[in-house]
């Protein structure tokens, strides 16, 4: 959910900027047109003094209409994106690969650091979606200082990381590279030249962010669905519902396992979403714990660890 957050204020900042340059276009289209106004104007005064002169009615010499500027479409800067009906429309490409290929992208995103903590679901969409691209020796994959649109998962040859002058590392096959600037959208941190010809998986930005949020958001719409089927929360109001939506972790226990145990000290609340939990109360070291009561889906316990 931090990511998704993350993302979040990204795509508002960039959403305001796109507002700033849309009202910066705005002024200058303004302009353009009073611009244009004045040369239609010494057009029209250069024609009647051309006829004047002329006065044989050719249009030899007349300078055609210039064409008509067409209108800038706006851009739209609703926040679509956060909307998670709209992202399930979006159509994300699958790329075949082979299995081997899968499973070197697969433990790549496993291996980042930044990467390694996406959701199971996600990172199988990340390798469906990675399409195959070859460069050649001495060809400059990423320039430091630029957007960024692409991450990629280096499969065969080898490529230098720079940083101005300064040489950081190499990378081998197996490894993901170009993804801070897709994550912390920012300028590529660093230069990545190929050292051999060399053959990578990509997937672009829009493709990235997409998979990002539209499984957050999706989880959150059905995280907020299961607390509103819970008639203890039922009647909380929906921004405070959202909020515990935010923070809910989705965590599995097999049967017999303690979930809490006695004495210990709480630090998480549960909310059961499906199955069954036993509770038990050991009145003193020597007795058998008593059972006290089953809980089931819908039902709550550690409240205490939210009193601090
Ligand atoms: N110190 C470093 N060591 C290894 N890789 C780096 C280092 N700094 C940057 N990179 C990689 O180089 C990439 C350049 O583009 P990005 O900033 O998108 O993502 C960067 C990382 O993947």
């Amino acid at each position: 959910m931090g990511t998704l957050r993350d993302l979040q204020f990204a795509l508002q900042l960039k959403i305001e900027e796109l507002r700033q340059r849309d009202s910066l276009i705005d002024e200058l289209e303004l302009e353009l047109d009073t611009k244009d106004d004045l040369i239609r104007q010494l057009q029209t005064e250069l024609d009647r003094h051309r006829n004047a002169s002329q006065h044989t009615g050719s249009t030899e010499n007349t300078v055609p209409d210039e064409p008509q500027r067409t209108k800038r479409q706006a851009i739209s800067a609703e926040p679509t994106a956060l909307d998670p009906a709209q992202l399930t429309h979006v159509t994300l490409t699958n790329y075949s690969k082979s299995e081997e290929s899968r499973e070197l992208i697969h433990r790549a995103l496993l291996e980042n650091e930044f990467m390694k903590h996406l959701e199971q679901g996600q990172i199988q969409t990340i390798v469906d979606c990675m399409h195959p691209t070859r460069l050649a020796r001495g060809c400059c994959v990423i320039q430091e200082g630029d957007d960024g649109s692409l991450v990629y998962v280096l499969e065969e040859g080898k490529v230098e990381v720079t940083k101005g002058e300064q040489k950081l590392c190499t990378i081998d096959p197996g490894k993901v590279f170009g993804e801070l600037a897709i994550l912390y959208n920012c300028t590529r941190t660093a230069t990545v030249t190929a050292l051999t010809d060399i053959k990578l998986w990509a997937i672009d930005r829009q493709g990235f962010q997409t998979i990002m949020m539209r499984t957050g958001l999706i989880k959150h719409s059905q995280y907020m669905e299961f607390l509103r089927s819970v008639p203890s929360f039922q009647l909380l109001p929906e921004d405070v519902l959202s909020k515990v939506a935010d923070v809910l972790e989705e965590t599995h226990y097999s049967e017999g396992d303690y979930i809490i145990r006695q004495g210990a000290t709480g630090d998480t609340f549960f909310i059961i979403s499906e199955g069954q939990v036993k509770v038990t109360q050991q009145k003193s070291s020597n007795e058998e714990p008593e059972f006290l009561t089953t809980l089931s889906r819908g039902d709550w316990f550690g409240e205490q660890a939210l009193k601090g």
